[in-house]
């Protein structure tokens, strides 16, 4: 089967750690400052870091244009955290100025957890994933304050006074998470999300497809 290339946009935030975990999970992992490059991958995952910071950078950089059209192309798309800020059509508690890729139909509070729990870490159930709970870090963490009709929610807190709030989702061929798991040996998002990146290029590519279910080709509408 076709190794899948993946990129990491490499503008800022724990870029290595994804590239990594990607490489565990049997894809070639690639780094992207530059729209030659995202237009080399199959599938793109958007890192923790500030996502204030990213947003400009991928301005200057020329890419955020591109970074759209790609995501409303139905391009697979992971983010973490700052990640997930950006693929959020709306954002809470942003500056009113911070830009987005969006795609995600989702509104995302920024910081949400406050300053009692800047950071914090937690066993949660994750749909779509086997094997029992996963364990989460949050840092600076945003969650999902409101999700559109289209969006499975994958995982909520669980107790604490953020009790409920959903920190992971799926869009079709969009996942986001508030939480890092590129910084756990727990490679089950990452796993979730390069069968994602592999089903759409199976989908894409018939002729690779043989003898398998004719999937429907999913969007990220
Ligand atoms: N760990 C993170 O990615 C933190 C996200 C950061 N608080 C932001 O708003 O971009």
């Amino acid at each position: 089967m076709t190794r899948p290339v993946i990129g990491v946009l490499a503008l800022q935030g724990d870029v290595r750690e994804h590239l990594a975990a990607l490489r565990d999970q049997g894809a070639e992992a690639v780094a992207v400052r530059r729209p030659e490059e995202l237009a080399g991958v199959d599938g793109l995952v958007l890192p923790g870091g500030e996502s204030t910071t990213i947003a400009k950078l991928a301005e200057r950089f020329g890419l955020m244009a591109p970074l759209r059209v790609a995501v409303r192309a139905g391009l697979p798309a992971y983010g973490s955290c700052a990640g997930m800020i950006l693929l959020a059509d709306r954002l809470l508690d942003a500056p009113p100025d911070q830009e987005t890729i969006g795609g995600l139909d989702v509104t995302v509070r920024r910081n949400a957890f406050g300053r009692q729990a800047d950071s914090f870490e937690s066993e949660m159930a994750f749909d779509g994933v086997g094997g029992g709970p996963l364990h989460a870090v949050f840092i600076r963490a945003p969650w999902v304050e409101e999700a559109g009709e289209g969006v499975d929610v994958l995982g909520r807190v669980v107790g604490g006074e953020a009790d409920g709030r959903i920190v992971a989702v799926r869009q079709g061929n969009l996942v986001a998470t508030s939480f890092h798991p590129e910084l756990t040996g727990d490679r089950r998002v990452h796993a979730l999300f390069v069968e994602i990146v592999r089903s759409r290029m199976a989908s894409a590519h018939p002729a690779a497809r043989a003898g398998a279910d004719a999937g429907d080709e999913r969007g990220n509408a």
